[in-house]
């Protein structure tokens, strides 16, 4: 089934939008959970796939999608990858679609192998097998169109979906993607490019399979890219912690709220460690992350189009 077709279905589903974002830093665990683990890199391994299984546990029947962060699994290196695999595999058991940002690219031929790796299949022996297997992968366009199409035509073979950097959500994102190209700036070829890559590539919900990252923290930028953008889905980061707020997002959906997954990595996964959730959960950190999505489910509900997802079958 085509990836945007199957989004859709999981956000209408559990009606809301959200992308619960697990980056698990060891610094930041609980420090009762943290205790329980060996202090060596297998060790803290382990308690990054024990941690971010307990956020699948809490979050699986609350949203419908979850985006890990590679970078902090690749820290611990083969074990740290392991735990990634793992836990990605539990998501996806749990019924959650499984998004791995790891912003990839390369020249054409390397290319193709981060798409088989992480969407695809690769030979093994006599045949092919999922390696990954992840729902969708963050991509970064900045190589240009062979180091796209690759990407594209795997995820289409596969159901698979792609989300490409068009306006990051980082303090310095204008520093070249606000530069001026032929009358426009740069991020505005990069998503005119983009509308063209992935309009072969739409789904039955009329949305592409090729995605585009937006940052919550430049609003107007994320208006004017989902006006230019139809059938564009949109992962939108910086909701949160980097001050990106419901209102901020609001101009990411359609009218019928669907059209963007709003990412939240810290904001919940590390609610525990506010002060005012220390005092109401305790050491419960699976229970200050489950009211942490409620939070922003009701933020999002109140404030966007995601409130029309909002059916009494979905309360
Ligand atoms: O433009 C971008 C692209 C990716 N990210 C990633 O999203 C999360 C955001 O984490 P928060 O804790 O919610 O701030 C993180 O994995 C980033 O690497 C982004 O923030 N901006």
């Amino acid at each position: 089934m085509h990836f945007a077709d199957r989004l859709n279905a999981a956000v209408k589903r559990v009606g809301t939008p959200i992308c619960v974002g697990i980056d698990p830093r060891p610094e930041d665990l609980p420090p009762e959970f943290l205790d329980k683990f060996p202090g060596d890199r297998p060790g803290v391994a382990e308690s990054l796939r024990v941690f971010g299984d307990g956020v699948v546990d809490v979050v699986a029947p609350l949203v419908p999608i979850v985006k890990f962060q590679a970078a902090f699994y690749e820290a611990y290196g083969p074990e740290g990858f392991a735990a990634l695999h793992a836990t990605a595999q539990y998501a996806q058991g749990k019924g959650l679609l499984v998004l791995i940002d790891g912003k990839r690219n390369d020249i054409g031929s390397t290319a193709d192998a981060y798409a088989r790796a992480y969407l695809g299949k690769v030979p093994v022996g006599e045949s092919f097998e999922p390696s990954w297997n992840a729902d969708g992968l963050t991509v970064n366009p900045y190589l240009g169109s062979d180091g796209i199409t690759p990407f594209v035509k795997v995820a289409a073979r596969e159901g698979k979906g792609l989300y490409a950097l068009v306006r990051t959500s980082n303090a310095s994102a204008g520093e070249f993607q606000d530069l001026i190209a032929d009358g426009k700036a740069i991020y505005q070829h990069v998503a005119q490019r983009l509308a063209q890559w992935a309009e072969p590539y739409r789904g039955a919900s009329g949305y592409s399979l090729l995605g585009a990252v937006v940052g919550a923290t430049y609003p107007d930028q994320l208006a004017e890219l989902r006006a230019t953008l139809p059938g564009i889905p949109f992962l939108v980061p910086g909701y949160g912690t980097q001050g990106g707020s419901s209102k901020d997002v609001a101009p990411a959906f359609d009218t019928d709220g669907l059209g963007a997954i709003i990412n939240n990595s810290r904001g919940l996964t590390y609610a525990y460690s506010r002060p005012a959730a220390r005092a109401k959960y305790g050491a419960e950190w699976q229970a200050a992350i489950e009211g942490a999505v409620h939070e922003m489910i009701a933020d999002l509900a109140e404030n966007t189009n995601a409130g029309k997802l909002r059916t009494p079958t979905a309360e």
